[in-house]
C-alpha cells in the first residue's frame, strides 16, 4: 500500500490548491500538495518536506483528517490529509503548473483527483459549509 500525505494549507481563510502538470500521473487534475511517506518518516515530517520540495514554502501541520483508501490500476493508495497552517516563504512551483488560494466555498468547483473528493467534503463539513 502506498501512503501519501496531503496538506490542506490555510491562510487568511483561504486554502491552497495545486494543479498537477501534464507530465505527472493524473495530469491536470487538482490536488492538495503532498507526496509519498518515506520509510520511518512521520506524516507531519513528510508533509513539511513535500510541501517545501514542491512549493518552496513552510507549513505546520495542525489537524489530521480521515484517510481515504483508493485503488488505482497499479496500487492501493492511502491518502492522509492534514490541515496545515502557512508559516512562510514565497511559492515557486517546482512540479505543479498552477496554484490558487481559494475560498472554501469554491473548493467543489475544481476537477479533483478522485481520492481528494471525500477529503474536500470532510473539510467543508468541518468548516460547517455543507
Ligand atoms: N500529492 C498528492 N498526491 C495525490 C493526491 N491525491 C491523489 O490521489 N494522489 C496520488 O498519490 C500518488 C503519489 O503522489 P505524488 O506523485 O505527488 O508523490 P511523490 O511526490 O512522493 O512522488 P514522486 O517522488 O514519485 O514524484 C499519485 O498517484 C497521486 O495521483 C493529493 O491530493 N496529493
Amino acid at each position: 500500500m502506498l501512503k501519501v500525505t496531503c496538506a490542506i494549507i490555510e491562510l487568511h481563510g483561504k486554502v491552497l490548491v495545486t494543479q498537477r502538470s501534464e507530465f505527472m500521473r493524473e495530469p491536470l487534475l487538482w490536488e492538495f500538495p503532498g507526496g509519498k511517506l518515506e520509510q520511518g518518516e512521520t506524516e507531519e515530517a513528510c508533509l513539511v518536506r513535500e510541501v517545501y520540495e514542491e512549493l518552496n514554502i513552510h507549513v505546520r501541520p495542525l489537524k489530521r483528517l480521515t484517510p481515504v483508501m483508493h485503488q488505482t490500476k497499479n496500487h492501493l493508495i492511502e491518502l492522509i490529509p492534514h490541515i496545515c497552517t502557512y508559516v512562510g516563504g514565497v511559492i515557486h512551483l517546482l512540479e505543479h503548473i498552477a496554484f490558487e488560494w481559494v475560498d472554501p466555498s469554491a473548493l467543489q468547483k475544481y476537477n479533483w483527483c478522485l481520492p481528494d473528493v471525500p477529503v474536500v467534503e470532510e473539510y467543508l463539513r468541518l468548516k460547517k459549509m455543507t
